[in-house]
């Protein structure tokens, strides 16, 4: 039996399920959905044994309709949703046709991010592995230049690095500029924060600065408040090009601690928590951080921006 779920605005979009098993997933046209756009809602990972779905929470409320018909059809379980909310079902391998597996490698997608700080590359492949993506940095591109930051802001420098790599590549790339900035200090770093010891700084030099502008005129806790703030662009040929922003709030501690992250991980106070973003791990920080932030703002614009 082959049934079809017809999405009702966009029609180019369609479930096929046969014998209530997921045979695949295709378009009208009957090719395998290989488009990003809802590959951002709903990533398929085919587990060893079974299909893991995880949708991702900013879908339209009507996409997600559709997709809990299908799931209910499929699981005979009725699942609750609410927004803000990761859905993950797994779907055990008896309910599953072999062909499914084809989607995986069908899904994968490589998206390159201008930046040649690891520190934010691993962030960002732990985020978006979860959305069935594969990351590149320019480090894996030793050819291509390094854009000076001449900006003075985080989108003006963000916007730099994203739309000159896609000029040279012709590819889309994502980019973060992103930094520490202390109420005490008006914002200070802000956009300096990978040099604000100086050029090439190193991160224990940048700790140390920061550390020392602090020392006489911020005694107390509430005069060492500070925020991470982290722009991201997406830009690509012929298109313009998307911003979002995330901000975390937190306060500077008077002392480093713990040994995770990079850059100022270890001064960074969570306001919610109490720990530095060094005492958390790569997973407790992406959950909270700016840059977890900001690319949650991100996937609720992305789709919509990729169909332009
Ligand atoms: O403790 C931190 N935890 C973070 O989560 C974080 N995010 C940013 N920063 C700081 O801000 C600079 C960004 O400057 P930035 O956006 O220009 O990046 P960058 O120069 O390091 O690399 P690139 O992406 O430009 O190649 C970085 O170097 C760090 O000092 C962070 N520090
Ligand atoms: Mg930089």
């Amino acid at each position: 039996m082959k049934k079809l779920y017809k999405h009702t605005t966009r029609d180019i979009f369609a479930f096929v399920l046969e014998d209530q098993r997921v045979l695949k997933i295709e378009n009208i046209f009957g090719e395998p959905i290989e488009i990003p756009l809802y590959s951002v809602f709903f990533k398929y990972f085919p587990a060893e044994q079974g299909l893991k779905i995880i949708a991702v929470d900013e879908a339209p409320a009507d996409v997600m309709d559709l997709f809990f018909q299908v799931l209910r059809d499929v699981t005979g379980q009725d699942y609750q949703y609410s927004l803000g909310q990761v859905l993950t079902v797994e779907l055990s391998g008896q309910n599953l046709h072999s062909e499914t597996v084809s989607l995986k490698s069908k899904a994968q997608k490589t998206l390159l991010i201008a930046t040649r700080n690891e520190g934010k590359t691993r962030e960002f492949k732990a985020m978006f592995s979860q959305l069935g993506y594969a990351i590149k940095n320019l480090n894996d591109f030793p050819e291509l230049p390094d854009v000076a930051e001449t900006g003075m802001t985080f989108e003006e420098n963000a916007r730099l690095k994203a739309e000159t790599i896609s000029e040279l590549t012709g590819e889309m790339v994502l980019a973060d500029d992103s930094g520490l900035m202390v109420d005490v200090l008006g914002g200070l770093p802000g956009v300096w924060s990978a040099r604000f010891a100086g050029d090439h700084a190193t991160d224990a030099a940048n700790n140390a600065k920061l550390l020392h502008e602090l020392a006489s005129t911020a005694i107390s806790p509430e005069k060492r408040k500070a925020k991470f703030h982290t722009t991201l662009v997406v830009a690509a040929p012929e298109k313009d090009s998307l911003v979002v922003e995330g901000e975390w709030p937190g306060e500077i501690a008077t002392i480093p601690k713990g040994d995770d992250g990079f850059g100022y991980d270890p001064l960074f106070v969570d306001e919610e928590t109490g720990r530095t973003a060094a005492q958390m791990t790569l997973e407790q920080k992406n959950q909270v951080s700016h840059r977890a932030r900001a690319l949650k703002n991100l996937l609720k614009k992305w789709p919509e921006w990729l169909r332009q």
